[in-house]
């Protein structure tokens, strides 16, 4: 395949995932999906079944928490759930969600290296932003981009490949990393590498969906282990 990546002078983007894999973000998105089930009559849903839940979005998470009732949601019904969840999670974030251990330094290392830092989230874009600038990290990402950011969201490769132009980046000089089937699979359809972390929120271990690599803690994602990748990636395009 050829590209014009050879000829550009981008820096290389690392996409992160935000839920899961940059932030524990677990316990106040089971608060809020909470707040919801007990306003629709429904038993609370716990930690160990949120896991299921979350990956696809808010309005996803919601649904899928209904299924697991065996009960319907209408239109009307999500809508009203939808905005209930945005008033209570928005208004009341950054909570308890804190980054995961190891992620500050990382960040740190790979700006330092020279590396243009991203966010790719199902998140909707207003929270994803909310959230990283409350917690005071938004201006290291130089795009943060959600799932109504574009018309298509992850797994769709376009939702990646768009905040990598947004990040002013090239496709084929990135990685992303992230905690999800949604992340690697983006990212593999998008020919780009994709790193995850296993301690993220997934049913299924991430090595079922076959990342480039897995780690368990930031401080395993070294330079040499992002800039080996970019070279294979560079390879395979080329
Ligand atoms: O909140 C979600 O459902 C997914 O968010 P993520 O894409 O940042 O993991
Ligand atoms: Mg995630």
């Amino acid at each position: 395949m050829s590209h014009s990546s050879a000829t550009t002078t981008a820096q290389p983007v690392i996409v992160f995932d935000l839920d899961g894999t940059l932030v524990d973000t677990a316990p106040d998105l089971l608060d809020s999906l909470n707040h919801c089930l007990i306003a629709g009559g429904l038993t609370p849903a716990d930690p160990v079944s949120l896991r299921k839940f979350v990956g696809s979005g808010a309005k996803v998470m919601i649904e899928r928490a209904y299924q697991a009732q065996n009960r319907q949601l209408t239109d009307e019904d999500m809508k009203q759930l939808f905005a209930l969840f945005m008033e209570h999670y928005n208004g009341n974030m950054p909570g308890k969600s804190a980054f995961y251990p190891g992620v500050l330094n990382s960040l740190d290392r790979l700006s330092a290296a020279g590396y243009v830092l991203a966010v790719c989230t199902n998140k909707f874009e207003i929270s994803a932003k909310a959230l990283l600038e409350r917690m005071g990290e938004a201006h290291r990402f130089a795009a943060i981009c959600g799932q109504d950011t574009f018309p298509y969201r992850k797994p769709d490769p376009r939702h990646l490949t768009d905040t990598i132009a947004q990040a002013k980046g090239d496709r084929y000089q990135a990685v992303m990393v992230g905690d999800s089937r949604a992340d690697i699979d983006a990212a593999k359809a998008a020919g780009i590498p994709v790193i995850a972390v296993d301690f993220g929120y997934t049913d299924l271990h991430v090595s079922h969906f076959e990342p480039s690599r897995i780690i368990s803690h930031f401080d395993e994602m070294t330079l040499d282990m992002i800039s080996d990748l970019l070279e294979a990636a560079k390879e395979a395009a080329e």
